[in-house]
């Protein structure tokens, strides 16, 4: 194993990017090269792990090179790697070094290649060239970096053969000029190291929404208020998120209908159901070996999954977002933006291309307004009140997103179909997996949505 593998291989695993945490590791090999010679050295490494159950990951590590420690850049160290003789060069997470954010774009205004990586940009969209990238604070499953206040490079971290769903349904929207969108400005592939697979999507630049507030934090900031309240309903404290709600059902609506008019559609038949809930008990299977408190609930959610399977429902499937929830919708002055359509992190890509239902969706969102309404009862579970207040929150969202949705599109997506309730679900069960491995600490919030969902009626 080479040295530098050696470092990635304590320096990984503590990365919020890194999505297999809590999976042993049987080797770590990487291959790199410059991106940029200037100072600081900046290269790129493909790092691919090697599980102990025989899968692996490749995971794309920007890092730049500094001949001493940079104090200021101490929470991004990556560790010190011997060169010739006394020499030592200090490795640093590349995208949290301002100094090495740069190469970035101007790659991009040049349309290069330089190596295996090409450099598209989008059309004559501008490119801020020459300015340097701050990192995101909320970093998720990608790296972001945000260059003045015009564009955003969105960097996946997991490489994968094929162009990742978020660029391209970012450029097949760009014809539509769907207000709900930040649009597209260029993308960055990768080869594959072997020439017979499609080369991995590196990242994507987009146009920065300035002066926008995400949907969690609105929608949380709402509870608060609520929750200030003790005897207060939603509807007559000050923070109501109803008509934002609202709003947000009708973006979805929106994006959702320019997606079928630019991208292919197909109607669901029998057979579709069956696979949807075939998957669904499969993906249950695999969550209970990670949570095994998911047992308890397994009856009532092959019940649910089982309504699925024999319907008939018609529907038409579409691309779709595939992990909407308040943390990828930004509020502007103006209304809501719809970001991040590559699915959920965990999937492969080939499942996250696939057309699907738009209640995918719609489901996505009804959890998060549940997260939002709950997650303050992890401190206090015992509080009934505040228990009730939450519920009466979530669902008075829920209706609100519900009716927008239904205005915007003519179709009311929450009139008691079992597929929504099942996607429900399902969503549930995904995010009990996520919490395992991410956030032990709020487990109980999908488990405890698990046990409202399967007792309904
Ligand atoms: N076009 C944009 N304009 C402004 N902020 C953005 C934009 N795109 C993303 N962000 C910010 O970056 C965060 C992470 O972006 P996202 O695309 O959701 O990445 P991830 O795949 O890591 O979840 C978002 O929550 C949002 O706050
Ligand atoms: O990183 P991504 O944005 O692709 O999404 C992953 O992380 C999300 C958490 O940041 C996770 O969402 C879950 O927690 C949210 C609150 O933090 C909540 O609003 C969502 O409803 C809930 O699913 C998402 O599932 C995961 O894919």
């Amino acid at each position: 194993m080479s040295a530098l593998a050696e470092l990635l291989r304590e320096w990984m695993p503590a990365q919020r990017w890194f999505g297999s945490k809590g999976r042993e590791w049987a080797d770590v090999t990487e291959d790199g090269f410059f991106l940029d010679r200037s100072e600081p050295v900046l290269s790129v490494h493909r790092v691919r792990v090697t599980y102990t159950d025989g899968h692996g990951d490749t995971y794309l590590v920007p890092i730049s090179w500094r001949d001493s420690e940079v104090e200021e850049l101490s929470s991004a160290y990556i560790g010190p790697l011997a060169g010739d003789g006394d020499q030592r060069s200090h490795a640093y997470d590349a995208l949290r070094d301002r100094d090495a954010t740069t190469p970035w774009l101007i790659h991009l205004v040049n349309a290069s290649t330089v190596g295996p990586m090409h450099f598209h940009p989008a059309g004559v969209a501008y490119i801020p060239e020459g300015v340097p990238g701050d990192i995101v604070s909320t970093e998720q499953s990608n790296t972001s970096l945000v260059y003045g206040s015009e564009a955003i490079l969105k960097i996946f971290r997991r490489l994968e053969p094929g162009m990742n769903p978020d660029v391209e349904i970012h450029d097949a929207l760009r014809r539509t000029e769907n207000p709900h969108i930040a649009p597209l400005l260029g993308h960055i592939e990768i080869d594959d190291p072997d020439a017979s697979k499609e080369p991995a999507t590196v990242a994507m630049l987009q146009t920065f929404v300035p002066n926008a507030s995400d949907g969690w934090r609105l929608a949380t900031a709402s509870v608060r208020d609520l929750y200030a309240e003790g005897d207060l309903h939603a509807d007559e404290v000050g923070g109501d998120f109803a008509a934002d709600s609202e709003r947000l059902g009708a973006a979805t609506a929106s994006v959702h209908g320019d997606m079928a008019a630019v991208l292919p559609t197909e109607p669901a038949d029998r057979d579709w159901y069956a696979t949807v809930a075939r998957q669904m008990g499969e993906r249950l299977d695999a969550a209970i070996e990670v949570v095994p408190q998911l047992a308890e609930h397994a009856d009532g959610l092959r019940a649910i999954y089982a309504a699925v399977a024999g319907s008939t429902e018609p529907t038409v499937r579409q691309r779709v977002h595939g992990d909407l929830h308040l943390g990828q919708v930004l509020r502007t002055a103006t209304g809501w933006i719809v970001l991040d359509f590559e699915g959920e992190p965990a999937r492969p890509l080939a499942s996250r291309r696939e057309l699907d239902s738009p209640l995918r969706d719609v489901a996505g969102m009804l959890r998060s307004f549940d997260y939002a309404a709950r997650h303050m009862l992890v401190e206090q579970p015992e509080d009934t009140q505040r228990a009730y207040r939450a519920q009466e929150w979530a669902e008075r969202n829920r209706d609100a997103f519900c009716a927008g949705y239904s205005e915007a599109s003519g179709l009311d997506p929450c009139g008691g179909s079992p597929l929504l309730r099942a996607f429900e679900a399902d969503k549930a069960v995904y995010e009990c997996v996520y919490e395992a491995r991410n956030r032990p600490h709020w487990l109980m919030i999908p488990l405890d949505s698990l046990s409202r969902l399967t007792s309904r009626d």
